[in-house]
């Protein structure tokens, strides 16, 4: 006889089926569904990428004869769209097939839909049960709705003695290979990625994502005193992934296009998530250097630390990780983990609530 699975084993399904969108769903979260009538699982389905149809569409579209849908049960970890969007609503599909119940992992926390969708489904005559479920997935697009900014992460390598060069104006190479590619992969997570000018100018970073190829890679944001005084030769500027300069300056040289530039008197971190934020931006790597981390840091705009420890002592002449504003009390992250990586150790913490 076939197992009877319950409905939280049916939604760890719909999860699984969901993760198969990691990376390209970009501002939209990950979405599975399952299609189940009489014990058997009738059909599968995932939203595959930003601008095409949502999961509960594609699992509609694995059936093999729509009517099967009748009756059926529906294990959604999202709550059921209930907008025109890029695509018609989720919700009035699902009550116009005849679906009978929907089980939702939870609530959609976008205003255009949260509680919006499960009302259509009922009038409709749909049973809803919004389960009790640990959801793991889509933390920056949770965050983002809930929080209504960016999911900060702040990430550097430090040595032992906490510095992050070991001379002004010089860029020290602290961490090996496997930290690197880790670092590569925290990238590719995120939505931008932020550096301060002097990070720009001695580092001379790229800021993209090398091993995989991303639909929508990070924008590269930084913060600078005059996009006039930049030069055309930066390595940031040979790479096609956008770029977003905010200056204090109007650009009055010609920078390559996929260069924006936005202007404002002061770029405080406050301006600078509000910008991201108006912008749509759900995570932000903040990767330096010490001042910008500090400023971040000092408005108590960091949601988790990514730190690289290297065995290796830099000395008084080195930058510390953190160097700026006093803090008015300490910050407690309470907790964090620790993991072995290449040489290195990788500390990652993340602030509670
Ligand atoms: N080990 C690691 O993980 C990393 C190390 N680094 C190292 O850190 C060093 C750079 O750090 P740091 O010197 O602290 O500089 P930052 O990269 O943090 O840049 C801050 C500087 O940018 C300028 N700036 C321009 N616009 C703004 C703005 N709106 N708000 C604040 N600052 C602005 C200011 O310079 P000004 O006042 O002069 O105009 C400010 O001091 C480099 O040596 C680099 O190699 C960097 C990243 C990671
Ligand atoms: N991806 C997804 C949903 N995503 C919801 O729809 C919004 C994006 O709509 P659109 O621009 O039309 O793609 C997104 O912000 C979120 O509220 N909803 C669902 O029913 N199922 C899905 O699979
Ligand atoms: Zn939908």
């Amino acid at each position: 006889m076939d197992k009877i699975f319950s409905d939280k084993e049916y939604l760890a399904l719909a999860v699984t089926e969901a993760k198969k969108g990691a990376k390209r769903t970009w501002q939209n979260p990950l979405v599975g569904a399952v299609i189940v009538r009489d014990g058997q699982i009738l059909a599968t389905g995932y939203h595959h990428q930003f601008g095409r149809q949502h999961a509960e569409i594609n699992a509609l579209s694995h059936l093999a004869d729509l009517k099967q849908a009748q009756g059926a049960t529906m294990y959604v970890t999202l709550e059921p769209c209930c907008h025109t969007g890029k695509t018609p609503p989720c919700a009035k599909r699902l009550v116009a097939v005849g679906i009978k119940r929907v089980v939702i992992g939870q609530l959609d926390p976008n205003p255009i839909v949260s509680g919006k969708g499960v009302a259509l489904l009922q009038a409709g005559g749909v049973e809803v049960v919004i389960a009790d479920y640990p959801m793991t997935i889509n933390q920056a697009y949770n965050f983002f709705y809930r929080q209504q900014r960016p999911l900060v992460t702040v990430k550097y390598a430090m040595s032992l003695d906490g510095k992050i060069n070991y001379r002004t104006g010089e860029r020290t190479l602290l961490t090996g290979e496997a930290a690197w590619q880790d670092s590569q992969k925290l990238r590719a997570t995120q939505q931008a990625i932020l550096i301060g000018e002097h990070t720009l100018q001695v580092d001379d970073p790229q800021l993209t994502v090398r091993q995989q190829i991303l639909i929508f890679p990070p924008v590269r944001v930084v913060v600078v005193r005059d996009v006039n005084q930049l030069s055309p030769d930066l390595a940031l500027f040979q790479t096609s992934a956008p770029i977003w300069l905010l200056s204090q300056t109007q650009l009055q040289q010609t920078l390559p296009q996929q260069v924006t530039v936005f202007v404002r008197r002061e770029w405080t971190p406050q301006a600078i998530i509000a910008l991201l934020t108006k912008k749509g931006i759900q995570s932000l790597l903040v990767e330096g250097g010490s001042r910008l981390q500090a400023d971040f840091i000092s408005q108590n705009l960091v949601d988790k630390l990514v730190v690289y420890v290297a065995p290796k002592i830099l000395g008084g002449q080195g930058l510390p990780a953190v160097s700026g504003p006093a803090l008015p009390e300490l910050i407690d992250f309470k907790r964090f983990t620790y993991q072995a990586v290449g040489a290195d150790l990788r500390i990652s913490s993340q602030r509670e609530g």
